[in-house]
């Protein structure tokens, strides 16, 4: 992890390039910036800042603890509801760069976001057995909503990465609150659909006899191409697409009433927030799969590959040719995938 997290170049180099996005015009000509700047919280490392909302669940915990080993992350804010400062202390005794601090409850919302650079939320109930993701919607719609005014708020410029579930609903939420306070940027709010890649790539590697790590599978609104070329008989191909779009159904199965994936899910957002992260240092070719606003189909948002960079979303790639069987199952997700987007607009209008 630690190796991956610094690919890209040396760390000096890195650290030099956060210096000159955070501080353009003072760096001219001046490299000794870096260590009497303040991007540098007290003791700790130049980088972002960065808060993670819902910190003490099965995914936010993970997660904290991999954004605070993450060596482009100055300032780690943890946020939740309930039993923040155990996460809190235990996470801050760890020896890597970032400040960690803590907040407990909506009256320190605000704190926790003021000033940050990327927002991630992990914040909501997670299904059960015998749930569907929308079954989630009547609880997360409501939490996502009340976190992103906060965000509009207080940070209305930081990079926003939604994870909470149903994704295909509470990023067009994320989306409503954003417009309502005159701060949406479609750059900046991302739905994180980076688990699904990282199953296809398992799932696609084990079929081929491959290591994953060569694997890189796009996975668009729902469904899979495949990179390197390779091909497939008709039965694998149905193997594993119906794997990957089950993927999360095989967890919650497997865990048999204690929730859904969380440390699956924490590598994948750790992944994902780090691709955001090398985008805003001017890291080039930082192409990630997300659910975001769209015109790739005729859907307001749709999951695709874009480029990451110093604005967010720099470009959203189109999908390229599809063949027949991808194109029915692409016609199946669009239906869905409408009636979900529809329902968090709805939700957030009311
Ligand atoms: N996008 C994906 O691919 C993906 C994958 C796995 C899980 N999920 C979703 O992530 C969410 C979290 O899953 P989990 O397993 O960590 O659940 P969890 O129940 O273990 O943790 C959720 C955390 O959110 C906190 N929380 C609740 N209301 C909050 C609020 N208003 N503000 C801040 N925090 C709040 C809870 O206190 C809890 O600590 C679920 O909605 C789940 O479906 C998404
Ligand atoms: O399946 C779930 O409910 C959680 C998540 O969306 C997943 O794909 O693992």
């Amino acid at each position: 992890m630690e190796q991956q997290l610094n690919r890209g170049g040396d760390v000096n180099q890195r650290i030099a390039r956060i210096s000159a996005y955070l501080y353009p015009k003072q760096m001219e000509g001046n490299s000794t910036l870096l260590e009497r700047g303040n991007c540098r919280a007290k003791g700790g490392s130049p980088g972002f800042k960065v808060a993670i909302l819902g910190v003490a669940g099965g995914i936010g915990q993970p997660l904290s603890m991999l954004m605070k080993m993450n060596p482009l992350v100055s300032v780690l804010h943890l946020y939740d509801v309930a039993n923040t400062p155990g996460v809190t202390s235990d996470i801050s005794h760890m020896d890597t760069g970032a400040v960690v601090r803590g907040f407990l409850g909506p009256q320190q919302l605000e704190n926790a976001l003021t000033r940050m650079d990327l927002v991630i939320i992990p914040a909501g109930v997670p299904r059960k057995l015998g749930m569907t993701r929308d079954d989630l919607f009547n609880i997360n719609a409501g939490i996502v909503k009340t976190l992103c005014e906060g965000i509009a708020k207080c940070c209305p410029k930081a990079i926003v990465n939604v994870i909470s579930n149903p994704v295909n609903s509470t990023v067009p939420i994320a989306a409503e609150v954003f417009k309502k306070a005159g701060t949406y940027d479609p750059k900046r709010l991302l739905g994180v659909t980076m688990l699904d890649v990282v199953r296809a790539n398992t799932f696609v590697a084990e079929v081929l006899g491959l290591d994953p790590r060569e694997v890189d599978v796009p996975v668009v609104g729902g469904h899979a191409g495949i990179n390197p070329p390779c091909s497939f008989t008709s039965e694998e191909a149905a193997f594993l697409t119906s794997r990957i779009q089950n993927g999360g159904t095989e967890v919650v199965e497997a865990k048999a009433g204690a929730g859904s994936a969380t440390l699956s899910m924490a590598y994948a957002a750790v992944k994902f927030a780090d691709a955001c992260l090398q985008g805003l240092i001017g890291d080039v070719n930082v192409i990630r799969c997300t659910f975001v606003d769209s015109v790739v189909t005729e859907l307001p948002f749709f999951a695709s590959k874009v480029r990451l960079g110093r604005n967010g979303i720099e470009e959203v790639y189109a999908l390229g040719p599809v063949n027949e069987f991808e194109r029915t199952g692409l016609e199946m997700a669009k239906k869905e995938l409408a009636a979900s987007i529809e329902k968090g607009v709805s939700f957030a209008a009311k």
